[in-house]
Order: C-alpha cells, then structure tokens, then sequence
C-alpha cells in the first residue's frame, strides 16, 4: 500500500482536517491544527508531505521519526501539531485496513467508558451557573472554567476576590454534586498564582490548570509545594522531550498533552506511559473536533492513568460548526452521565461527511484569539 494524496480542510470554527489517501482506496482522517494558526499548520502538513507520499502508510513509526528527524529543525507547536495531524490519520489507515478501532491495535481496553467533562462559562468566565444548570440536565457533573479574567503580573485583592468570588458561588450553588477543574490558561504570572491557590483552596477544585505558563513550568514545584490542590498543564507541551523535564522536576498532578498538538497518537502515548511511571494522571486536552476527540479516546481507552477526558461540545468556540457536525457517525460520540463508550468502528472510529467538509472548507474563517490589553494598554495574556 503506498500513500497517494494529502488534502486538508479548513472549516469552521477554526479546525483543519487531513485526509491522507493510499493506492488500494482506504483513506484516514487527521486533525491537525494550532488554533489560530491553521493556515501555518496547513503550510507544515504539505511540506511534511513530500516525506510520505509514495510511502508504506503502515510503517507509522518510521514516517514519524522521518517527519520528526528529517528536517533537521524540530518541536514546537506547528510542526507537532502537523506531524500529530498526520499521524492520526496513519493510525486511522491502519485500524481500516486491519478493521479494528485503534484501541485494540494498542493491547485493548483498560476500561469500559471514559468520564468527560464540559467548558462553562466563555473567554470571560460568565453565566457559569446558568452553564452549569444546562448541561446538567444532560448528566453532566464535571466541568472546566477560566479562573479569572485578565490578570496583571501583581494584581489586587478586588482581582483576586473576583476570581474567589465566582467559585465559592459555584459551591454555594451546587456543593459537591458537580466537580470542577479551573483553568488559569497562562494569565496567571507566578506572583499571582500562589495567591490564587491558596484562596481557592477551600473550595477543592478537581485541578488548577496551566497555573502558569508553560515556559514558567519551573514554578510548578514550588507552586505544587504551596498547595493541596492537584495541578495540571501540557496543551503547551509539544512532545515527550518537553514533558520530561515536568516529569523530572515533579509539580504536576495531571498531564495534558493535546492530540492534535503533540504528534498525535504515537507521542502522546509514549507521554500517557511516562506520565504512569510518575503516578501523573493523564487528561488529554481537547477544546477542538471530532478526530482530535476519538484520537484523545483512543489513547484514553488503552492507558491506566487517564482520568478525565475534555470534550467540545457546547464549548464558547464553537461557533460556525458543533463537535458533531462533520460526523455522520454521532451516536458513536453519545454521553452517558458524562461517560463515553469506546469508539465501535475501526481505525479512530469517526466517520467523516466529506461533502460537508468540502462545502464548509469554502468559508473557513481564520480564527484567531482576541487580543486583550490591560487597563494602562499592555499586553494581557488571553
Ligand atoms: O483548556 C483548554 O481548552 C484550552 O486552554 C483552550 O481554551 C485553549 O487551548 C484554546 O483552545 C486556545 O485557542
Ligand atoms: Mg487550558
């Protein structure tokens, strides 16, 4: 079998797909895609292209030490997110052509269902009850929220009482009946993030996530130090040479590598087994589609240490297109009580309306994040 053709799709919101196909008619999906950069990915995935057209697809770890090794430069977030794209895809090729879900190709499963969890709230954490209350109503109890809004280096106690203010009101609301993790999605510098923790601490959140940035990543030692509550990154993480330094230096209770970030399935499942040997639990991030989803559920059904799974739907990105709508499979992505079965079909288990796909790909917009700036006009992290 020999790989024929690479076409990518950018469509709403602000995903990309790959199809890769091969000579004998099986063709596989990928998601690969930096949110706001999809067009520089799309550039990465074709120049990447050119080391496996005409290549075995089932020789999915020499393609990938090829796309990682060859080019001389390597990491980071748009050539990782590219290979992780196309890696998936490969992986998907194979699950078809063997007619097995990829779980099986990688022993089989550890469990029987996966627990999800929901974004509430938007960019500005607002409206997290009222969210809340929604998605309960479809067994939801396990969420994810922004921590706070734009934070200055040293902010005040009324930021700071804002940030408490919001979570103590989710515990009011609800007690332990729902479970939550905080995200402080790197606009929390480390002066303020020991602050933060120890205020939320009484409310046990499940995890603090990216307490701060990951090129801060030696604060989480000391930060893990100040604090009961479990902390979490690695969306910023790119491969198995980035998390190990984390992994040495300890400080983080739940890794996040994401699927379609960090080299797809081949990476992030050497990072899932790193990650076990630390007693780190694994909770892949996924704020993207459906492939970049059943490729997080493939490594999730096959690795003891995962815990939580995130999921898209409903999430304030989502404009322009829902978590499903590429797919003409969604009863396979149903929840149940906030739990996911193992994807039935072979390869990642998600079939893909290319028709749709194409006709959405002609209106794709580029989506970017908003910029935000502080009250005196510097540059606020997002
Ligand atoms: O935890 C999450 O989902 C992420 O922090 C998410 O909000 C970002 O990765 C966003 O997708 C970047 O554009
Ligand atoms: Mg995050």
């Amino acid at each position: 079998m020999k790989i024929t053709e690479v076409t990518t799709y950018r469509v709403p919101p602000r995903w990309m797909f790959v199809k890769i196909e091969t000579d004998e008619g099986v063709a596989g999906w990928g998601e690969p895609v930096i949110e706001g950069k999809a067009r520089t990915v799309e550039t990465a995935v074709h120049e990447l292209a050119v080391y496996i057209m005409g290549q075995d697809p089932s020789r999915i770890n020499d393609l990938w030490q090829v796309m990682y090794r060859g080019g001389f430069y390597r990491g980071g977030a748009i050539l990782m997110s590219a290979i992780a794209g196309i890696d998936q895809a490969l992986w998907d090729i194979k699950g078809k052509v063997l007619g097995v879900p990829v779980y099986q190709l990688l022993g089989g499963l550890v469990r029987d269902r996966m627990k999800t969890y929901s974004w509430v709230g938007g960019d500005r954490p607002g409206d997290i009850i009222a969210n809340i209350n929604t998605m309960r109503e479809a067994g939801i109890d396990t969420f994810k929220m922004n921590g706070t809004e734009e934070l200055r280096i040293v902010d005040n106690a009324r930021a700071v009482d804002a940030a408490v203010a919001r979570i103590a009101g989710i515990r009011e609301a609800f007690g332990t009946d729902i479970e939550f993790g905080i995200d402080f999605h790197g606009r929390v510098a480390a002066p303020m993030a020991k602050v933060l923790l120890r205020e939320l601490e009484p409310f046990r959140p499940l995890f603090v996530e990216e307490p701060v940035l990951a090129e801060q990543a030696e604060y989480y030692p000391r930060l893990a130090d100040s604090t009961s509550i479990p902390l979490a990154a690695g969306e910023r993480m790119f491969s198995r040479f980035e998390f190990k330094h984390v992994f040495e230096r300890g400080g983080i209770a739940i890794v996040q590598p994401d699927l379609s970030h960090a080299g797809g399935i081949t990476e992030c499942l050497r990072i899932a087994g790193m990650a076990e040997a630390y007693d780190i639990a694994l909770a892949p991030h996924c704020p993207l589609g459906p492939v970049a989803l059943a490729a997080c559920l493939q490594i999730d059904f096959v690795s003891h240490n995962a815990v939580l799974q995130e999921q898209s739907m409903g999430i304030h990105y989502n404009k322009g297109a829902e978590l499903l709508d590429y797919v003409t499979n969604p009863e396979d992505f149903r929840l149940e009580q906030g739990y996911i079965a193992p994807l039935p079909k072979p390869g990642l288990g998600v079939d893909m309306d290319e028709d749709r796909i194409i006709a959405a790909s002609r209106h794709a917009p580029d989506w970017r994040n908003p910029l935000w700036r502080h009250p005196d006009g510097s540059v606020a992290e997002w």
